[in-house]
């Protein structure tokens, strides 16, 4: 099988630099200075062994590598906001023996929240989603960081909306060959909404800054309470907190790099690369569509979305909204809504 790596930034410069050195065939796709910097110098992934440097074939979309072959495998590994764009191009490019990608290649979803999925299925016959436990950096271009071990990161994945095939199990057994884990389970969507629970913290720490302290843990609690709430009241099946701890243990354990420790997570890393978008609207904005769904008022998640919303639409600096400000913001928004 080919990889084809969709967005080669944190979470796909990690998987195509893994596969890469794992003896798989990899292209990236990449655009702007990065995509420069990777076909000039390399992909330069920093994990806990070293920098090791892939000289992979670069493209930044379908036109630049002709008919794809039927062997090709999708992995689609932008921010959500960009998966549409992405969809959108590499959906008709033409495959060897007739048809196009969407109609004939699998295409894999790794990527947070739950709706890049369900974007692809408009238009791909073959959707798998991954719930990608793998923090990974990337800030400069040409340069991407995995800072876990022993194992790089674990991806439950599966057939979107349910079920497992025998395509999925062989990209599962190049992944585990990969340094990754990768679990085939039939309800991988239970394990995406229960990381998507987790990640609603992405947008706390993006606009205040590192979750640490009592009285950030505490609004962070508050963030996810409402997140849960409205996915019982949904009738929404996620993994339990238990159920994932078992399944991660101490299985990817941060270790500093060059003596660095990691910066924030995904989120943190759009504010600070000035990225002027940030995927909110489909973490915290997610919670918030299916609390207007169901009946379910979402305001912490709706203030989050909206304050990194603007924070990356004005480019300002990750953690730059003092903690109380924050809390003051979070306890009016409450406030105004039982007033209502
Ligand atoms: N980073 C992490 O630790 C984790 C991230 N995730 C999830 O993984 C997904 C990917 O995140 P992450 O890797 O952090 O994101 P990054 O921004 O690091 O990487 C995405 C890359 O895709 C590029 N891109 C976007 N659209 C296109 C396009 N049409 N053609 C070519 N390149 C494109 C972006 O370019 P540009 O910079 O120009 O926009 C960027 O380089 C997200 O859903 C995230 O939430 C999940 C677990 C952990
Ligand atoms: C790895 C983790 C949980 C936090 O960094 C993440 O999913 C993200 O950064 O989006």
């Amino acid at each position: 099988m080919r990889y084809i790596i969709i967005g080669a930034g944190a979470i796909g410069g990690t998987v195509g630099g893994r596969l890469a050195e794992a003896g798989q065939e990899v292209v990236l796709v990449a655009r702007g200075a990065h995509r420069t910097a990777l076909a000039e110098d390399g992909l330069r992934l920093r994990v806990p062994e070293g920098e090791l440097t892939h000289q992979l074939p670069v493209v930044a979309g379908p036109d630049e590598l002709g008919t794809l072959r039927a062997d090709d495998v999708l992995v689609l590994a932008v921010k959500t906001q960009d998966s549409e764009a992405a969809l959108q191009a590499w959906g008709p490019a033409p495959v060897a023996g007739g048809g196009t990608a969407a109609e004939r290649l699998p295409l894999v979803c790794a990527q947070n929240g739950v709706e890049s999925p369900r974007l692809a299925l408009r238009r791909f016959r073959r959707v798998y989603a991954v719930c990608v436990w793998l923090p990974s950096t990337h800030r400069e271009p040409g340069v991407v960081s995995a800072a876990g071990t022993p194992l790089t990161g674990i991806l439950h994945l599966g057939r979107y909306p349910h079920g497992a095939d025998d395509a999925i199990r062989s990209i599962a057994a190049d992944l585990e060959k990969a340094h990754f884990e990768a679990p085939v389970v039939a309800d991988v969507a239970r394990w995406q909404y229960a990381k998507l629970l987790s990640n609603l913290g992405n947008t706390l720490e993006a606009v205040s800054g590192p979750v640490s302290g009592p009285s950030a843990e505490a609004l962070l609690e508050r963030v996810r309470a409402e997140g849960a709430a409205v996915l019982d009241a949904a009738g929404i099946a996620y993994t339990s907190v238990e159920e994932q701890r078992a399944a991660r243990g101490d299985k990817v354990t941060l270790v500093p790099l060059d003596g660095v420790p990691r910066g924030g997570g995904s989120s943190w890393q759009s504010l600070s690369r000035g990225a002027g978008s940030i995927e909110a609207d489909y973490l915290n904005g997610e919670i918030a569509l299916l609390g207007r769904l169901h009946g379910v008022p979402t305001p912490l998640n709706e203030l989050l979305q909206r304050l990194a919303n603007a924070f990356a639409q004005q480019r300002k600096a990750p953690g730059s909204l003092p903690l109380p400000e924050l809390i003051r913001l979070a306890d009016d928004a409450v406030g105004a809504l039982r007033a209502d």
